[in-house]
C-alpha cells in the first residue's frame, strides 16, 4: 500500500475535513486501491469511512446494435411504406429475420403501425425512436433517469449493470497528517533504553488464516491394520491380545501338532532366543500334548516319534499369529462353552532372506471362529463375505498341507493389474489332536485363517517391493499424496480397492 496516498488523503482530510466521493477526489486510483488505504488508516482510527455502491450501465452488443442501425421497431417502421397497402408480414419475415416479430411487438405497442390482413400498415408518417434515444442516453451517461426506463432496456438485453465503489472519508479519533510507522516487534534495542515506553505497535490481525499445519498420515500398513480391524469387529470378532513377541515353542509349534522334527522348526526358518534360551515351564496340560504327539488319540495314531520337553521349552519370535491363537483356544477350553470368534494382527518373525517380495519380519492378520458344527463350508463363505468387504470379489482355494489343519486351503485373489492370480493366505480347519489336546469339548469344531497384512497394502497401494513398507525406504510423498494412504478416520474406508489399482 502507498503511503503516498495515505497522505494525499489525510491531507486532502486536513484541508477539506471530509471527502465526499473517492471517485470525484482521486479520479485515477482504481477503488480497490482506495480502499486498501482507507482500510490501512482506519485500523489506526486516523479516518472513517462508508462504502458508496454506484450503479453504472453500458450497451450490451444488441444494444450497439440498436444504436448502430435504429431499434428494431424504427428499422420494421421505415420498412413499411406509407399508405393503405402496407407490407406483407412475410416479406417482412424474410427481410428481416428473427427481429421481425421483436420489431412489430414493439411497433404495435407504440401504436406506430397495426395489421391489416395478413399485411401490417403505417399509423402514423413519422416516429421518434426512443429506444435509440434512451440508449445514447444510457452510453453517454451510464444511466437514464427513469427508472422504468433502464428496466425495461435491461429485459430487453439492450444494457447491463456494472457495481462501481467509492468511498465517503470523514476524519478518525487519531486524525494526524502524518503517518506513524507502527513497530511489530518489541526489540532488545528498544528494552535496553527508553524506547518501548512510546513505541506504538502493530495490532495483531486475529482474522488472518494461518498456513495449513503439516499433518500426521497414516501408514499404508497402519491404514489396512484399521480397515481389517473394523471388518472383523463389523463381523463379530473381539481382538486377541498379541503384546509379547516371544513364545515358547510350545505355543508357536507343539500345542499346535507341528512335529518336533518339522521343517519349520529348522534355524532356518525360525529365530531361537539366546538368552534366555528357554522357558522355566511348560502350562500344566504339557503331558496331554506330547502324548498326542507320540501316541496319538481321538481318532489319530499321532507322530509315534519321541517328544522332547526341553525342544517345547525353547524361545522363538513367535512366526505366526497362530501361537496366540492357541493359547486363546485353551483359555475358551478352560471356561463353559461358548461360540466364539477371535482376531488379532501383529508382527511375526521368519528366518527369511529379505527380498522384493519377503520380509524377516512382516504382520499376519489371523482370525479363528469356533463353533459347534463349524465347517469347511462356512469357512469358505465368511472368507468370501470378509475379502468382499476389503473390495477383494474374487478369490479361489487350493488344497494344501498344514501340520495343525485339516483340510487346509491356500487362498488366491485374482489380481487384474498383474493379471494373475495372488496368494493371499492360508486356512483350515483345525485339527482334533490340536483342539482335543488343548481341552475342547468333542463337537466345538474351530476354523482358522491367516494372511500377511503386507500383501493387501501392496496391492492396495501399488508398492511393488515388499521393502518399501518399512523404515527408511517408505515414501514419504506416496504417504502424503496416494489417497490409498489416507484413511478416513471415521470410517475407516477408503476409495481405492485392490481390483482399481
Ligand atoms: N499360521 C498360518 C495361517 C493359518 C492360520 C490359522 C489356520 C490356518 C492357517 C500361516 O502362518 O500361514
Amino acid at each position: 500500500m502507498s503511503d503516498d496516498l495515505k497522505l494525499t488523503i489525510l491531507k486532502t482530510l486536513a484541508a477539506k475535513s471530509s471527502i465526499e466521493d473517492t471517485a470525484d477526489a482521486f479520479k485515477n486510483v482504481p477503488s480497490d486501491v482506495v480502499l486498501g488505504a482507507l482500510k490501512s488508516l482506519e485500523s489506526h482510527e486516523m479516518v472513517t469511512y462508508k462504502t458508496l455502491t454506484t450503479e453504472v450501465w453500458s450497451v450490451d452488443p444488441e444494444g450497439q446494435d440498436q444504436l448502430d442501425n435504429g431499434s428494431y421497431e424504427a428499422r420494421i417502421f421505415y420498412a413499411i411504406p406509407a399508405g393503405e397497402q402496407g407490407v406483407s408480414i412475410d416479406e417482412l419475415k424474410t427481410r428481416f429475420g428473427a427481429i421481425a416479430n421483436l420489431g412489430q411487438g414493439k411497433g404495435f405497442k407504440n401504436k406506430w403501425i397495426k395489421k391489416s390482413g395478413d399485411n401490417i400498415v403505417r399509423l402514423v408518417d413519422t416516429i421518434v425512436d426512443q429506444t435509440k434515444v434512451d440508449l445514447e442516453t444510457v452510453l453517454a451517461t451510464g444511466t437514464h433517469e427513469n427508472k422504468e426506463t433502464i428496466k425495461d432496456l435491461k429485459r430487453r438485453n439492450l444494457i447491463k449493470s456494472n457495481k462501481s465503489y467509492s468511498y465517503a472519508v470523514a476524519k478518525g479519533t487519531n486524525f494526524s497528517t502524518e503517518l506513524k510507522k507502527l513497530e511489530t516487534d518489541l526489540t532488545d534495542d528498544m528494552l535496553k533504553g527508553d524506547a518501548w515506553k512510546t513505541a506504538e505497535f502493530k495490532q495483531f490481525n486475529f482474522e488472518a488464516l494461518g498456513l495449513n499445519p503439516r499433518g500426521g498420515h497414516l501408514h499404508p500398513l497402519m491404514k489396512v491394520r484399521e480397515e481389517f480391524r473394523q471388518i472383523f469387529f463389523e463381523m463379530g470378532f473381539e481382538e486377541m491380545p498379541t503384546n509379547s513377541f516371544v513364545e515358547s515353542s510350545f505355543w508357536n509349534f507343539d500345542a499346535l501338532f507341528v512335529p518336533q522334527q518339522h521343517a519349520a522348526r529348522d534355524l532356518q526358518d525360525t529365530f531361537y532366543l539366546e538368552d534366555p534360551a528357554a522357558a522355566t515351564e511348560l502350562p500344566e496340560f504339557w503331558e496331554t500334548v506330547r502324548d498326542v504327539h507320540e501316541k496319538g488319540g481321538y481318532g489319530s495314531i499321532g507322530y509315534r516319534a519321541p517328544w522332547s520337553e526341553e525342544e517345547a521349552k525353547k524361545l522363538v519370535l513367535r512366526t505366526h499369529t497362530t501361537a496366540v491363537s492357541s493359547q486363546i483356544l485353551r483359555k475358551l477350553a478352560l471356561e463353559p462353552y461358548r461360540a466364539a470368534k477371535y482376531f488379532s494382527i501383529d508382527r511375526v518373525y521368519r528366518n527369511e532372506s529379505v527380498d522384493a517380495t519377503h520380509l524377516a519380519e512382516f504382520n499376519q492378520v489371523e482370525g479363528i471362529i469356533a463353533d459347534k458344527g463349524m465347517s469347511l463350508g462356512r469357512l469358505i463363505a465368511f472368507l468370501d463375505v470378509f475379502f468382499k468387504k476389503m473390495g477383494i470379489t474374487t478369490i479361489r482355494f487350493k488344497p494344501t498341507y498344514n501340520p495343525y489343519t485339516e483340510p487346509s486351503m491356500e487362498i488366491f485373489s485374482w489380481h487384474s493389474g498383474l493379471n494373475k492370480w495372488v496368494e493371499l493366505g492360508n486356512s483350515g480347519m483345525f485339527r482334533p489332536e490340536m483342539l482335543r489336546s488343548l481341552g475342547l469339548d468333542e463337537g466345538v469344531q474351530v476354523a482358522g485363517f491367516g494372511l500377511s497384512l503386507e500383501r493387501p497394502t501392496m496391492i492396495r497401494c501399488g508398492i511393488k517391493d515388499i521393502r518399501h513398507l518399512v523404515g527408511h525406504k517408505v515414501d514419504r510423498n506416496m504417504i502424503e499424496t496416494d489417497p490409498a494412504c489416507r484413511l478416513d478416520k471415521k470410517t475407516g474406508k477408503e476409495v481405492a480397492t485392490a481390483d482399481t489399482k
